[in-house]
């Protein structure tokens, strides 16, 4: 072997890649080092072996099968295959080379190989094409359009999984730019959203529209800027999402909701939504309109007037708890205009069973409400004079009767009926008239009490209606006062307008009046109205200007009264009255004093007790002058008295109405009166009433204290008859309980008046005041009060009431056995 053979030779046997050379039988007679240490044999190991010696059958077949391919053929072979070595733990892929060896006589006689390990290339690649095949898989699972595209908007790779969201085919798409293929208005988006993400990076949300040969279509890019490669060209991954039927459906429900938007603006009710933290939340502009904008607010912090948010703070209260409220109110928290009435409806916000708000619907109702109240004027009231027609009137009767037989209250029905109204009207006209009617039932209000109501029944035809006539006089006596007084004030003259130039003139009217008493028995409208009106005809037939009871028997008590009544208010001045006594003994039998009765001689009807007159009195105020009639008359006595040591002694107890010592001056006119009279206040003694101390009780007990302040005692008259409340017995500056005669009357037979009387005379005893019974007519009864510690007495047992004369008189004979007082009776000839 020549030089250059051997280096050639050396070479080949340590090159680092396996080479071999086999004989037409497959026997290796030739491999060098590389080849050995990959097969990890001794060269001795290898040659002269075959494939089948070193490898596993198949592999062993193929290599073959190349081999003899390659013998045949003459051509060189370039094949893969992997070969397991034990260089290696798994299979490594050469890649192998053969070419046909010549002898010299021009024959294939050896195959010479060269073993390549391309198993990293080999395995790279086959993890390339791994990521190829899932990079497709996933690019197909995509549903969206995705286009590669540099800054220009030319496309360079188009992912199209649906042809017909396309504008033009996809194989016509390459190299051409998106002005050139979308439509203007498409087009700007893209490049708007191009320029995006090319400065941002990204850019998302982008919706553009195409017309398409099925319609309208909606896409939504997304687009991405690719990490560029060196100075490589910015390119961009574009994502374009079919969203057509995303978009449709947000349309709808845009479309929904501006329609529901604007029926709830358009409808006249103001609408709105508060959360669970009371905020508002919603409302329409009729809200906005009358209070302004309540959105994000709280009822606090809504600006309207504090009782509101108070009200609409309950309300919403009940409402958030689960309840359907209504409600109708004024409100004052408007920002224009004055306070308007709504109807309001409150209610829960469900879902899905929970309570999440509340809504509320306010509805304007103050024009309404105005007819309403204009309905109800025409139907109920008379237009003209704006009183009660004859509908309400009705009504109001059947209340007041069912009231007052309920009550045992008595009240009277009175018809008024003006006396020749037709004169007028024929004379003046029906406007003169007309101001007539609207003057009269001025003065009809005027006349009467709260409580009671008048009404008009048409033409000159009115109705009073007077309730609860209760007071001291009998209930027609009362009724025929109040028809007295209607009757006067109507007799007051009228200035009315008359004629066409409006001159005044002075019109006398008079009217005739019906009046019908209800309460005592069950009697109906309809009937009472009857009545009434029978009443009214025969105070027209009477000669008008005069009034009539429907009942003849109350007919004559209301003359009788009225007559005694005129004969009271001349009686004081024609000194009709007396002053009758009425002796008080101590329990030694000895006269102490007496008490002042008032008697009235009346001319015609002999003497009148005040039983008959008081309350009369009392109601005309004709009480006032009569009591201190009484009084100066009293002082005078003690006076009198006073003067002679045997009866100087002598109280006087005088009866003071409550209507008499109310009087503001009275502590004055009392003063006064001792003063002139030189009476001794310490004898005089005030008898008052429980009914008197139960009124304004500061008033009276101030009064009382002044009147003490003067010497003067009280005693408390009919202790036991009325409310006797312990309270105010303490308080009063009593000297005296007085028992009623009606205890004492049946001390002896009834267990009740024994226990009552013990009773009064315990607590006057215990409270320090003197107790004295009245009406004594017997000495068991008298024993009885002794033995129970009373120690003062009145009644027929010593003696009736009597004038002075026979007073003094009874005190003489009362004295003669012990005392007598006859030198100072002697010298009483003044009385
Ligand atoms: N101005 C005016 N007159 C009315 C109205 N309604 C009725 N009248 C008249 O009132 C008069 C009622 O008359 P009467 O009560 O019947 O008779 P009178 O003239 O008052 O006579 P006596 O009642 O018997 O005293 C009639 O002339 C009616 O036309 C009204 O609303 N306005």
């Amino acid at each position: 072997m020549s030089d250059e053979n051997q280096q050639l030779r050396a070479a080949i046997d340590h090159l680092q890649t396996p080479i071999y050379i086999k004989n037409l039988d497959g026997r290796y007679i030739y491999v060098n080092d590389m080849a050995c240490s990959t097969l990890a044999l001794s060269r001795s190991e290898v040659l002269g072996k075959r494939d089948h010696d070193l490898f596993p059958t198949d592999i062993a077949d193929r290599l073959c099968d190349i081999d003899r391919l390659v013998a045949t053929s003459g051509q060189a072979n370039t094949s893969e295959a992997y070969i397991h070595s034990r260089m290696f733990e798994e299979a490594h892929c050469f890649l192998s080379i053969k070419q046909p060896l010549l002898g010299d006589d021009g024959q294939v006689n050896a195959v010479a190989g060269i073993a390549v390990d391309i198993d990293e290339r080999k395995r790279k690649e086959n993890e390339l094409e791994a990521l190829k095949n899932r990079f497709a898989a996933t690019l197909q699972a995509i549903p969206d359009l995705m286009f590669e595209l540099d800054l220009d908007g030319r496309y360079h790779a188009h992912h199209v999984p649906r042809e017909d969201w396309m504008v033009v085919r996809p194989s016509k798409l390459l190299g051409r730019t998106i002005r050139e293929v979308l439509p203007a208005p498409a087009a700007d988006v893209c490049y708007q959203a191009l320029q995006e993400a090319f400065e941002h990076g990204f850019s998302i949300g982008h919706q553009y529209r195409l017309d398409l040969e099925r319609g309208p279509e909606w896409f939504e890019l997304s687009v991405a800027q690719k990490a560029s490669i060196g100075h490589e060209a910015p390119r961009f991954i574009a994502l374009s999402r079919h969203i057509t039927r995303r978009k449709v459906a947000e349309q709808a429900l845009q479309e929904s909701e501006s329609l529901l938007r604007a029926i709830v603006d358009n409808t006249p009710v103001a609408y709105w939504a508060r959360d669970l933290d009371g905020r508002c939340i919603m409302e329409n502009a009729v809200v906005v309109k009358f209070v302004g904008s309540q959105l994000g607010k709280t009822l606090e912090e809504s600006g309207w007037h504090q009782e509101e948010v108070k009200i609409w703070q309950e309300q919403s209260r009940r409402a958030y708890a689960g309840e359907v409220v209504e409600v109708e109110y004024e409100s004052h928290s408007l920002l224009h205009g004055t306070p308007r009435v709504f109807h309001v409806v409150l209610s829960p916000i469900r879902t899905g069973g929970d309570i999440v708000g509340i809504v509320g619907f306010s509805q304007d109702i103050t024009e309404r409400k105005r007819h309403e109240e204009r309905i109800h004027q025409l139907a109920f009231f008379d237009p003209l004079t704006l009183l009660p027609n004859r509908r309400l009137m009705f009504d109001r009767l059947e209340h007041a009767l069912a009231t007052s037989t309920r009550h045992h209250r008595m009240g009277a029905l009175l018809m008024i009926d003006l006396d020749h109204f037709k004169e007028l009207n024929d004379t003046h006209g029906h406007t003169t008239g007309d101001g007539l009617l609207v003057e009269v039932a001025a003065r009809l209000g005027r006349s009467i009490r709260q409580g009671d109501s008048t009404a008009r029944l048409g033409g000159d035809e009115f109705v009073v209606i007077l309730e609860d006539l209760g007071g001291t006089l009998t209930s027609p006596v009362q009724a025929a006062a109040i028809a007295t007084k209607i009757r006067d004030a109507l007799n007051q003259p009228f200035h009315l307008a008359a004629g066409p130039q409006g001159e005044v003139i002075t019109y006398h009217c008079s009217a005739s009046i019906g009046v019908a008493m209800f309460g005592d028995v069950v009697t109906s409208a309809t009937e009472l109205l009857r009545r009434v009106d029978t009443a009214m005809y025969q105070a027209k037939a009477a000669g008008r200007n005069t009034l009539c009871f429907f009942d003849p028997a109350m007919q004559a008590a209301a003359n009788a009264r009225s007559a005694m009544n005129a004969d009271l208010h001349e009686a004081l001045g024609l000194g009709q009255f007396e002053l009758h006594y009425q002796v008080q003994m101590n329990e030694q039998r000895q006269p102490i004093g007496a008490e002042t009765l008032l008697r009235w001689r009346h001319p015609h009807q002999g003497m009148v007790s005040p039983a008959s007159f008081i309350a009369l009195a009392e109601d005309t105020g004709l009480i006032v002058p009569l009591g201190n009639w009484v009084l100066e008359t009293a002082c005078r006595q003690l006076a009198t008295w006073s003067k002679h040591p045997e009866l100087a002694q002598l109280s006087l107890a005088v009866n003071v109405s409550a209507r008499q010592f109310r009087q503001l001056s009275f502590t004055d006119q009392v003063q006064q009166l001792l003063v002139s009279t030189g009476a001794p206040a310490s004898k005089l003694k005030l008898e008052l009433t429980e009914s008197t101390l139960i009124e304004d009780a500061d008033a009276v007990v101030q009064r009382m204290e002044e009147l003490q302040a003067l010497g003067i005692r009280f005693s408390l008259d009919d202790f036991g008859t009325g409310y006797s409340s312990l309270a105010y017995l303490k308080r009063l500056p009593l000297t005296q309980l007085k028992i009623d005669q009606s205890f004492v009357r049946d001390l002896l037979t009834d267990h009740n008046d024994a226990a009552i009387v013990k009773t009064i005379i315990a607590l006057g005893n215990s409270l320090g005041l003197d107790v004295i019974a009245e009406g004594v007519e017997t000495e068991a009864q008298l024993a009885f009060l002794a033995e129970h510690g009373c120690r003062q007495y009145q009644g027929y047992l010593f003696g009736k009431p009597v004038p002075v004369a026979a007073f003094e008189a009874l005190l003489m004979t009362l004295n003669t056995h012990r005392s007598p007082a006859k030198s100072c009776l002697h010298g009483h000839d003044a009385e």
